[in-house]
């Protein structure tokens, strides 16, 4: 297979024995990723995003289709490939610094112990756990400080690509908006190539280089690939003011309210006629959003006044040293 990205998923297909027959999650995924790009999926509840995850992290298998990585195929785990969960991971006996030293020696066996111990903490660091709090063990950290653990364990692996998997989900919204810009900082630093699932279009917003939209499961696929062409350095507090911001999120909130569902019923049809739905193999130009976006969204009370405001009090839970 000719290498045209640095991540290649070609026509994924993944199906499952159910009780209740064979489901298709999704049984034509295309789409690929850039060395250095921050990509964003998202999609309603159950398309596959976690699936395809896995899928690309080698923990499970495809039914059908390639996944390859600097032109090797993705077969299994690797080291080359960190990923972050929603519910942090951690070995719950080893402290913060103990935690991230063992991704990283399991990473670098030849590093000497010195080397590793600067190294995991100089990500510790990054992520603001520090004075005391990188000694301490999950159980007495905040879930904040916990995400910020896993976030920086997966980052001080330096692996070639980074899985993301809804990594914030669990977190309060000041938590969640603090590590999005520790995020921000430490993508600009390393220019590491993240894959990222999120249900937040504002925080794909702020992050991503490109989003990725799913129709509707079963038989899903990635049916738009949406440039975010907002400059950076962004800036959580200001990125509302960006000319391109509520274009792109009006985009996408359309998208998820109708788009999708219009599309797989497409997709439905097609297949029940018998037919094959024609292949675009994402060659899929990245779609430029047009300002003068359809305001459907916004009837249906997703947009603007969903948006983040960055003059709203902080949340009464987000306290602890997040
Ligand atoms: N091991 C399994 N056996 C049977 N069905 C499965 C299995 N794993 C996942 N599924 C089904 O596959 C579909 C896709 O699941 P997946 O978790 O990938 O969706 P998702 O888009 O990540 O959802 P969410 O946004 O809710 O996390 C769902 O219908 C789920 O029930």
């Amino acid at each position: 297979m000719a290498e045209q990205h640095f991540l290649d998923i070609t026509h994924l297909a993944k199906r499952f024995d159910t009780e209740h027959g064979e489901l298709t999650v999704f049984d034509d995924v295309s789409f690929g990723l850039d060395k250095g790009e921050f990509v964003c999926i998202i999609g309603h509840s159950g398309c596959g995003k976690s699936t395809i995850l896995n899928v690309l992290a080698g923990l499970d298998s495809p039914s059908g289709g390639e996944v390859y990585m600097a032109g090797k195929e993705v077969r299994g785990p690797s080291l080359e490939r960190g990923v972050v969960f929603q519910n942090y991971s951690l070995l719950p006996w080893r402290s913060a610094l103990s935690n991230v030293e063992f991704g990283v020696r399991a990473r670098f066996p030849g590093w000497s112990k010195s080397r590793v111990r600067e190294h995991s903490l100089q990500y510790l660091h990054m992520v603001g756990l520090k004075d005391g709090a990188e000694h301490r063990k999950p159980s007495a950290l905040s879930g904040g400080m916990r995400q910020r653990v896993s976030i920086a364990r997966a980052f001080a692996t330096q692996p070639q690509l980074l899985l993301l998997d809804e990594p914030f989900g669990a977190l309060d919204a000041l938590t969640r908006g603090t590590i999005q810009d520790e995020l921000l900082k430490i993508c600009a630093e390393t220019h590491q190539t993240v894959f990222m699932i999120t249900h937040d279009v504002d925080e794909a917003i702020l992050l991503a280089d490109r989003i990725l939209l799913m129709t509707n499961g079963p038989h899903a696929r990635v049916a738009e690939s949406v440039k975010v062409s907002i400059e950076r350095p962004r800036d959580r507090t200001t990125i509302v003011h960006d000319a391109g911001y509520y274009p792109i999120r009006t985009h996408l909130v359309d998208f998820l309210v109708s788009r999708s569902r219009e599309l797989s019923d497409r997709d439905d049809a097609v297949r029940d006629a018998g037919h094959t739905r024609e292949v675009q193999a994402e060659a899929m130009a990245p779609v430029e959003v047009d300002p003068a976006a359809d305001a459907r969204a916004e009837a249906a009370g997703f947009a603007r006044p969903h948006a983040p405001d960055p003059h709203a009090p902080p949340p009464l839970k987000a306290v602890n040293g997040n």
